[in-house]
C-alpha cells in the first residue's frame, strides 16, 4: 500500500457535553451544519458533515453527548450514540485542555472499549483557552487513558491544528473511493437543518431548565410564485404551559426576537429571503412519551 491512495470513511467525535464537538465539526467542514450552544447537550441527531481533501474524504457523524440516561429522551440519545459508533472507522475522543479529566471522561473512555473496530484518536480541544503548561499536562493525562492511534491538540475557534487533525484522521481511514460527491457538505435534509437553526435561536438566552424541553418541527417550506421569498412554517414545542409564556415573552417580544435571529441564519443557509411563521405549542411531557418522541422525529 502506498501513502498516495485515496482514503474515505466515517469519524465520530465523542465526549462530555460542551467539550466542543459541534464546533469542531463545523470548523472542519467549513460550513454551519451542527448547531452549537453554550448550553450542554444541544445536539440530538447524528448530523453528517463531509470534509473534502485531496488525499481523502471524512464523513463526520456528530453524536449527542454520552451521559447516563435519566429520561426516555436520554435513553434514545444514548442508543443513537451506540448505533453510530458501531459503524464508524475512527472515534475522536474530545476533552478540553483546561478541565481536568474527571469521572465523566473516564466513563466515556471506558465505553470506547465496546467499539474495537474503530481506531481511537484523542483530541484535546480549546487549547486557545488554556496556558501552554496546562495543555502539556492534559496531553500527558490523556495519553495515560489508553493506547491512542493519535493524540492531537486543537482549537476550533482559532483554527489551530485543524488541518493536521484532518490529515491524521484521513490517514487512519480505509482506502476507498470517495463516499460522497465533491460538492456535498451534509446529507441531512434541508428541513432538518432549518429546524436545528430555529432551535439554536430559541436556545440563545433561555433559562437552564428549558433547553431539553424544546423541540422544533418544520411543517412546510413553500416557494412563493412571482417572488424570491420562501415561506417556512415551523412549530416550536415545549412541555408545559408555563414554558410557552417564557418562550413567547411580553407581548410576543421574545418570540419575535427568536424569529428574527433564526430567519437571518436560514436566509444565509438558503441564499434567499424567508418569511418565517413560528407557532409555539405545548406537547405535555414529550420527552417521556414514546408516541410524541416519534412524532417529533426522535
Ligand atoms: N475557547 C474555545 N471555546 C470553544 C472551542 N470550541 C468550542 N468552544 C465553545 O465551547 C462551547 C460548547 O461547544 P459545542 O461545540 O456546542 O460543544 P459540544 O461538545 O458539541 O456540546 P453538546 O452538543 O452539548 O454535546 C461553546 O460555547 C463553544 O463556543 C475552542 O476551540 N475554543
Amino acid at each position: 500500500m502506498t501513502g498516495t491512495e485515496f482514503r474515505a470513511g466515517f469519524v465520530s467525535f465523542v465526549g462530555r457535553p460542551n467539550v466542543g464537538k459541534s464546533t469542531l465539526t463545523n470548523a472542519l467542514v467549513g460550513e454551519k451544519v451542527a448547531i452549537t450552544s453554550s448550553k450542554p447537550q444541544t445536539t440530538r441527531r447524528a448530523i453528517r458533515g463531509i470534509v473534502h481533501q485531496p488525499t481523502g474524504q471524512l464523513v463526520v457523524v456528530d453524536t449527542p453527548g454520552m451521559h447516563r440516561p435519566r429520561t426516555l429522551l436520554g435513553e434514545r440519545l444514548n442508543s443513537v450514540v451506540q448505533d453510530t459508533l458501531a459503524d464508524v472507522d475512527v472515534i475522536g475522543f474530545c476533552v478540553p485542555a483546561g478541565e481536568r479529566i474527571g469521572p465523566g471522561d473516564k466513563y466515556i473512555n471506558e465505553q470506547l472499549d465496546s467499539f474495537p473496530r474503530a481506531k481511537k484518536v484523542a483530541i484535546v480541544t480549546k487549547i486557545d483557552a488554556a496556558p501552554r503548561p496546562t495543555v502539556a499536562e492534559q496531553l500527558q493525562a490523556v495519553s495515560e487513558l489508553r493506547d491512542w492511534d493519535a493524540i492531537i491538540p486543537i482549537s476550533s475557534l482559532e483554527g489551530i491544528q485543524l488541518d493536521i487533525l484532518a490529515r491524521e484522521l484521513i490517514a487512519l481511514m480505509p482506502v476507498s473511493a470517495p463516499l460522497y460527491p465533491a460538492d456535498a457538505v451534509t446529507d441531512e435534509g434541508l428541513e432538518a437543518r432549518v429546524a436545528e437553526l430555529i432551535r439554536e435561536a430559541v436556545l440563545e438566552g433561555v433559562q437552564d431548565e428549558l433547553p431539553h424541553s424544546i423541540a422544533v418541527t418544520v411543517d412546510d417550506m413553500v416557494e412563493r410564485e412571482d417572488s424570491e421569498l420562501m415561506d417556512i412554517y415551523a412549530n416550536l414545542f415545549v412541555e408545559r404551559d408555563s414554558q410557552k409564556g417564557i418562550i413567547i415573552g411580553h407581548g410576543g417580544e421574545r418570540l419575535a426576537e427568536v424569529g428574527a435571529r433564526a430567519r437571518k441564519q436560514i436566509e444565509a443557509l438558503l441564499g434567499r429571503r424567508v418569511y418565517l411563521s413560528l407557532r409555539v405549542k405545548v406537547a405535555k411531557d414529550w420527552q417521556r412519551d414514546p408516541k410524541q418522541l416519534g412524532r417529533l422525529g426522535f
